[in-house]
């Protein structure tokens, strides 16, 4: 990432733009797209499976599809009942990860109880992994091995080094506090901000005076899954802020996306915030994208197009 994607500091005030960044991404990697098709004649193909009717997963569904097909890319879901056994999803995977026009899949999580996301995951070839959980990505990542990352902390570390820069300051060095440690968000979070040179702390369900951990954090990355639960004055003057949480809450009657953290709390505290919606989610989708376009690239031997 060269050019820092905000350049209005003083407009745009201390609100991260994820869904601005996202579109912008977006339309480089629509470009990667057109270029490909013309060098090669072929086009990146994410599949994307989605196994019972939860209606939240179906929106992230949907608007994931739309935005594959928008860049240019082939997109297809596969829809299975809840009903569907893992060794049925097992024998799909398979399907998948044979079929050479298929260059990404991801499997949409939680699934349903009687799967073990573990093993799904680990049945799919992890150069066709675009989620980056595989065990062999999650170890490249650990051991500083070019991999697939996972797309959400990829999109939130994006975030913060376009606030960095527009502040002409550097991640390196800083104190970094993640709260959750799952192996999709916190932990890969933690791995590449030490590869950034912050120093890390992974905080969790049993860390004692959280909040007094957190006000040591100058860059704090909340990924609980607990609406509002770090409250503002959790957050150090002139921290840089990264909400990863997606809660549906009712208010007024009306269902509302809030956050991990206490937006309007925080907000005057905070350096750079990102605000949910419109922060984090529509990073992970764009570094989705990234990832299958990287994915198609490797697996036809193509060289990775620059940033990507
Ligand atoms: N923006 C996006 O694109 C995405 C957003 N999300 C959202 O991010 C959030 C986290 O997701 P995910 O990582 O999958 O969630 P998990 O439920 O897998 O992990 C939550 C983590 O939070 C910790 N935690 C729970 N309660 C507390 C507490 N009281 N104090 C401190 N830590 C606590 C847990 O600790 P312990 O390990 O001890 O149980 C766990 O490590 C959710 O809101 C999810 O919807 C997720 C993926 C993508
Ligand atoms: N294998 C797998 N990979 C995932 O990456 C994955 C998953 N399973 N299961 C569910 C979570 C959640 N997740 C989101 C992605 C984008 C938005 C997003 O774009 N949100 C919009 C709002 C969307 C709305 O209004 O509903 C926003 O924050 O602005 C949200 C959530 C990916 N996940």
């Amino acid at each position: 990432m060269s050019a820092p994607f905000h350049q209005k500091t003083a407009e745009r005030g201390n609100i991260i733009d994820g869904a601005g960044y996202a579109k912008s991404l977006r339309d480089r990697l629509a470009v990667h797209v057109t270029n490909l098709k013309e060098a090669h004649g072929q086009t990146p193909c994410l599949v994307v499976v989605i196994v019972g009717d939860d209606p939240a997963s179906q929106v992230y569904v949907k608007s994931k599809g739309e935005m594959t097909q928008a860049i240019g890319m082939e997109s297809r879901t596969v829809r299975l009942p809840d009903t569907t056994s893992e060794d049925e999803l097992l024998k799909l995977i398979d399907d998948l990860n044979r079929d050479n026009v298929v260059n990404g899949i991801l499997v949409q999580l939680p699934l349903p109880k009687h799967m073990s996301s573990l093993k799904v995951i680990d049945a799919i070839n992890p150069d066709k992994d675009v989620d980056g959980f595989h065990v062999i990505n999650a170890g490249k990542l650990a051991v500083g091995l070019d991999g697939i990352v996972p797309c959400t902390p990829l999109g939130s570390l994006m975030l913060l080094k376009d606030a960095a820069l527009a502040h002409g300051d550097t991640l390196a060095g800083k104190n970094a506090v993640i709260v959750g440690r799952s192996n999709i968000v916190g932990k890969p979070m933690a791995q590449l901000l030490l590869n950034q040179d912050c120093t890390v702390t992974i905080a969790h369900s049993k860390t004692k005076d959280l909040a007094e951990v957190c006000r040591a954090a100058d860059i704090l990355v909340a990924a609980v899954g607990r609406p509002k639960f770090i409250a503002g004055d959790w957050v150090k003057d002139g921290a840089y802020v990264i909400d990863v949480g997606i809660n549906r809450i009712e208010l007024d009657g009306k269902g509302k996306l809030v956050g991990d953290v206490d937006f309007d709390g925080a907000k005057d505290r905070a350096l750079a915030i990102t605000p949910v919606p419109k922060g984090v989610g529509p990073m992970t989708i764009a570094c989705l994208l990234n990832n299958t376009i990287k994915a198609f690239c490797l697996q036809n031997h193509f060289p990775v197009p620059e940033g990507v």
